[in-house]
């Protein structure tokens, strides 16, 4: 399997706010070193570097002014004398005006973010644009007649929507890639995220499409991040509606549950029929990562890449989250792995 991978995203590490300390983001660029490092032990096949792209790609799914603010806030941020990490700070909750783009950048922030687990430094718009190319790059793969490809993408993206970053997220690469895919000439496409955490970036963005179908297996939002979406009851609304299905599962799911869920969603894939699938791959499903709470063994995700590999479709793999960093590797390969040898 071909594997797409940017060193940029050394040039992005900032700080997050969690559980109220100010701290190195948990999103650090070791994930995606211990990753590279396993692809190679493992033979996964080829590597290569990502192309370049207009930002005009970007804003296929995100709105044109979010794609400028991301370009230009750091410089605004240090326009006023800043140097250290730029993170929101205020938010336009609940009756307070989100209709209207504040001028200065501290009210910007907020306005394009939903939370503060996204830092701007001065690498955070190469890293992220590099990101979003590797998954364009990906798709590219795909378009051209692969039928598989590995986007090892820093930062993630599926908790970005049009016109907010968060969890981490900036630019969301596994939209971008298929937003792509239908402008490279696809009807349909189904975006399967498996992180543990609610893909609300991808649901929001194709909500109201039906040429794209939206599932998402994730710790329940009642107990667990981002708490404001990924409900059972959010189906999709106007010509989207039935073209979003959320699996909210409890803390503690294991396999033999999961396993159950994502054999459901595979059947809703099927039947849907896409051209093509792009799985939102977070492996913080794993039982031992720091911020999730479910199960799942380094083995179960052999499983769960034979499983997509039974839908027989070109397949793009889009990293996402994934913070036991030193099992982060194997458990990632593992579903390429796994895919590879269920097909
Ligand atoms: N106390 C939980 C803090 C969660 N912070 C954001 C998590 C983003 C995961 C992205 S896959
Ligand atoms: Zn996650």
């Amino acid at each position: 399997m071909l594997t797409i991978y940017s060193d940029a995203h050394h040039l992005h590490h900032g700080c997050e706010l969690k559980d109220g300390v100010l701290m190195p983001c948990f999103e650090q660029p070791g994930r995606a070193d211990t990753i590279l490092a396993r692809v190679r032990a493992t033979g996964l096949g080829p590597v290569a570097a990502p192309g370049e792209y207009d930002s005009v790609r970007y804003a296929r799914v995100h709105s044109p002014r979010y794609v400028r603010f991301l370009e230009r806030a750091w410089d605004e941020w240090t326009a006023i004398g800043r140097s250290h990490d730029a993170l929101p700070l205020i938010w336009p909750v609940r009756d307070l005006r989100g209709d209207i783009e504040p001028e200065f950048i501290d009210g910007k922030l907020g306005f394009y973010a939903m939370d503060a687990g996204v830092a701007i430094t001065a690498g955070t718009w190469k890293a992220a644009r590099a990101s979003a190319n590797v998954a364009l790059t990906g798709m590219d793969a795909l378009l051209a007649g692969e039928g598989s490809a590995f986007a090892l993408c820093r930062p993630p993206g599926h908790h970005a929507a049009a016109e907010y970053m968060g969890g981490y997220c900036y630019l969301n690469n596994a939209a971008i890639a298929a937003q792509s895919c239908l402008d490279g000439g696809a009807g349909k496409v189904a975006l399967l995220d498996v992180d543990y955490h609610h893909g609300n970036g991808g649901q929001s963005i194709f909500y109201q499409r039906d040429d794209v179908m939206f599932l998402s297996l994730h710790g329940d939002p009642k107990y667990s991040y981002p708490y404001f979406s990924g409900h059972r009851d959010e189906t999709g609304a106007g010509a989207g509606l039935g073209f979003n299905h959320n699996y909210p599962l409890p803390h503690g799911t294991g396999w033999p549950a999961y396993g159950e869920a994502l054999d459901h969603a595979c059947g809703q894939i099927a039947a849907y029929a896409p051209d093509a699938l792009v799985v939102s791959l977070g492996v913080d499903t794993f039982k031992d990562d720091p911020i999730s709470q479910f199960r799942l063994e380094s083995e179960d995700f052999l499983r769960l890449g034979a499983r997509i590999a039974k839908l027989d479709l070109p397949t793009l793999f889009v990293m996402e989250g994934g913070y036991m960093v030193d099992d982060i590797g194997i458990n990632a390969v593992n579903v390429l792995t796994g895919f590879q040898a269920g097909g």
